[in-house]
């Protein structure tokens, strides 16, 4: 888990120089509503994902001998789980592309903390290849890849903040405002199969509309299970009362909107020392367009 101290601090905004640097920006779940449940099992939602520059980095190396290696370690993900390999592997497969890649990737995303860190990073990777491999798959053949790998992973393709329903795939890009939020990252991990599998999850929340949204209907279904069976994120959530606090997924993470920045890290600077923490700014649009448009036009 990375505390405020982080040195590495990976966001994007005026003057970052990115390098060949590939971003994998992290989501909140502004709102979250557990509708129904699909015979596969999956959970129909309601969601509205927002962008933060908050982002994992990846670097990536064409190979061409069609093999694809993760360069580095990731605690508690081999090799050939990691959503990178896999969605390299998932778009060698469906392009039929006979090159490799050698993929590494500098983590600034706590792992099952809600911010989909895993997914931005296999969509960076499906959105990087695309290019360097010069596959030619569309947006839409890319979201379509992208979805078996995770529920999340398309939206960071499209890379707009979005209105979505079904299990995260039918997405609907909205402009929200872009305020600062103040992101805290309890340390633990929660997983997303065991809060969907609780026998006391809310199945069955009513449709709302993005207006009921907008009007400030930004109940979290997941919110009151995750507070229960997570104490860290019970007294994380506490801490932001003063401000609203928000679950962002199934957590860990939790969050708050702040008007700007200093108010942001005001309130950063009120949490106890020993609580992992960040400032980050809402965007609607994701850094991954800007890079691959650089990339194609070179
Ligand atoms: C809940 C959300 C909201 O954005 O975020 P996270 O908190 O995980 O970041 C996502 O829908 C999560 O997407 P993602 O993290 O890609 O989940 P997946 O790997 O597809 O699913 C993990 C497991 O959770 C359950 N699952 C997931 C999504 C869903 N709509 N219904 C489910 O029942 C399934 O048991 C699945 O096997
Ligand atoms: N490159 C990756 N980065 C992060 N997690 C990964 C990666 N590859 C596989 N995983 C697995 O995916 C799980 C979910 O990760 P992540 O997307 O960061 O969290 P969340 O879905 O809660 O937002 C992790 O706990 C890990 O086991």
């Amino acid at each position: 888990m990375l505390g405020r101290a982080d040195s590495g601090d990976a966001l994007w905004g005026e003057g970052v120089g990115w390098g060949e640097a590939w971003p994998a920006p992290a989501k909140l779940n502004l709102m979250l509503r557990v509708v129904g449940r699909r015979a596969d099992g999956y959970h129909e939602l309601q969601t509205v994902f927002q962008l933060i520059d908050r982002c994992d980095r990846l670097w990536i190396d064409v190979r061409d001998d069609g093999r694809i290696r993760r360069v580095g370690d990731l605690e508690g993900v081999p090799e050939q789980a990691d959503l990178t390999v896999r969605a390299a592997l998932a778009l060698r497969q469906a392009s039929g592309c006979a090159l490799g890649a050698d993929i590494r990737c500098e983590k600034h995303l706590p792992m099952g903390g809600g911010l989909g860190g895993g997914s931005s990073d296999a969509a960076t990777t499906l959105v990087a290849l695309n290019a360097l491999w010069s596959a030619g798959l569309s947006e839409d053949e890319l979201a379509e890849i992208a979805l078996p790998l995770g529920a999340d992973v398309p939206v960071f393709i499209r890379g707009r903040a979005a209105w979505a329903e079904g299990v995260g795939e039918r997405l609907d890009p909205v402009e929200l405002p872009e305020p600062w939020y103040l992101v805290l990252t309890p340390a633990c991990s929660v997983s997303t199969k065991d809060v969907f599998s609780h026998p006391d999850l809310t199945r069955d929340s009513k449709l709302i509309t993005l207006a009921d949204f907008m009007h400030g209907d930004t109940v979290n279904d997941c919110l009151p299970v995750v507070r229960r069976e997570y104490p860290e994120v019970r007294s994380a959530l506490g801490l932001l009362d003063p401000w609203g606090g928000r679950l962002t997924g199934t957590g860990a993470c939790v969050f708050a909107a702040f008007p700007s920045e200093s108010e942001a890290s005001a309130a950063l600077g009120r949490m106890p020392a020993e609580l992992g923490g960040f400032v980050a700014r809402g965007r609607n649009r994701s850094p991954l367009l800007d890079r691959v448009a650089a990339q194609t036009a070179v």
